[in-house]
């Protein structure tokens, strides 16, 4: 690593951050929006990055274009309805709130164990290193999660701090660094990067066998073609999977809308759900007819970053609703005034539903959970003690 890269930070990172208050809600308004699927830059930062980016592909023909999904805000008489009198009682429904903090503390305390022996076998635990650029708030929030379940479970962290303004190449050598590290078994690259850095060429600086997000293209291509098995899957995708699953949920020949096709979630959970032979629609910004779509779903998977985007009429009787997003809205009465929220209009969704997730407490707590794994299972190969990826 050369001299102007002296800033990196390379920290049992579980001293530098003790502890974990929900820092984004102290964000401003526009730097939060959309944060679950956006790990994605705003809509505008990305129109612009679209734009140049366009100029440099000269045929677009067979791939499609290449613009941004940009949903437009739900108009205000849509705004989420205050909840009805009488709110923390049951409002006559009869869904199953998916509990995904005790399904990962499940999963956790699995892996505890699991470190525990593998420790005793060879003398090692597994490693994560996150490289974090720049100095987002939500980012920042969302890496000490990381780094508190990783502690909790007993693998190693690393972090990488680097200043936003730093150069793309002081970035793709602190991966490498990384890469060459035997006690690292996972490199997470939180997104989204600072805009003038070209995200595809340091994700693809992570060597495979250490690409815990999954995010690589021959781990997404393999994850695309059945015959095939990627080792890593991204974390989110792992996560949604992972709780219906666990809820007994049924996906062979079941209709599965997913909403949203970002490579953090929505691409690779539709890829997974066509695994598990799930009939699956993917719409997004530009589909037309989203509700009808929505409506003929036995599971609606939402990953758009747009608060109550996905309102009770959107939902069958007796639907499956798994929600991906994460979105601060104004709340004067919580102590920050700001809450988070999902994609889902829950106190709607609650009442046609079978059974949904909650956001907070839902799929994003599973999330760090499915990283933790993804983390074992690559020290697992690295160490011999398994000789193929996880099953999916
Ligand atoms: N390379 C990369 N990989 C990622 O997986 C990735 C990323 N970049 N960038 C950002 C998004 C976002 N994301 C979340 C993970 C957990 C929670 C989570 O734990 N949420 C809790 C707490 C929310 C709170 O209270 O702040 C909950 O929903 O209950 C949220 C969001 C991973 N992402």
């Amino acid at each position: 690593m050369g001299g102007a890269a002296a800033a990196v930070a390379l920290l049992a990172a579980t001293r530098r951050h003790p502890t974990a208050a929900p820092l984004v809600f102290l964000l401003p308004r526009g730097a939060r929006a959309g944060l679950h699927e956006a790990a994605a830059p705003a809509a505008e930062e990305e129109k612009g990055r679209t734009r140049s980016r366009r100029k440099r592909s000269s045929s677009c023909r067979l791939l499609g274009p290449d613009i941004p999904d940009a949903w437009d805000p739900p108009p205000r008489s849509a705004a989420r309805p205050p909840p009805p009198s009488g709110a923390g009682v049951d409002y006559e429904s009869t869904a199953t709130i998916i509990d995904g903090k005790s399904v990962a503390e499940d999963i956790r305390f699995q892996i505890a164990e699991e470190v525990r022996q593998m420790k005793n076998a060879v003398g090692h635990v597994p490693g994560l290193a996150v490289v974090l650029v720049g100095d987002r708030r939500d980012s920042e929030s969302y890496v000490r999660y990381k780094i508190k379940g990783c502690e909790e479970v007993g693998i190693k962290s690393l972090l990488a701090e680097l200043p936003g303004n730093c150069t793309e190449d002081v970035v793709v050598d602190s991966v490498s660094r990384f890469n060459e590290d035997p006690s690292v078994h996972g490199i997470l690259v939180q997104l989204p990067l600072p805009q003038h850095m070209d995200e595809e060429r340091i994700l693809s600086a992570i060597s495979l066998e250490k690409d815990v997000d999954g995010f690589h293209p021959l781990n997404v291509g393999n994850l695309a073609l059945r015959s095939r098995k990627p080792l890593f899957v991204p974390c989110a995708a792992k996560a949604c999977l992972e709780l219906l699953l666990q809820s007994g949920i049924e996906l062979m020949g079941k209709h599965v809308t997913v909403i949203g096709r970002s490579k953090v979630v929505g691409l690779p959970t539709s890829l997974l759900l066509q695994r598990h032979h799930a009939t699956v629609s993917i719409i997004h910004a530009f589909t037309t007819n989203p509700e009808e779509i929505t409506r003929q779903s036995d599971i609606v998977i939402s990953a758009a970053g747009v608060a109550n985007l996905v309102r009770g009429s959107w939902l069958k009787k007796g639907a499956v609703v798994i929600d991906v997003g994460t979105n601060p809205i104004e709340d004067p009465t919580s102590d920050y005034g700001y809450r988070l929220t999902g994609d889902v209009c829950f106190e709607e969704a609650v009442k046609v539903a079978s059974a949904i997730t909650p956001v907070p407490g839902g799929v994003g707590p599973v999330t760090i959970a499915m990283l933790l794994a993804s983390t074992l299972d690559s020290a697992k190969l690295a160490y011999g003690l398994a000789t193929e990826p996880h099953e999916l």
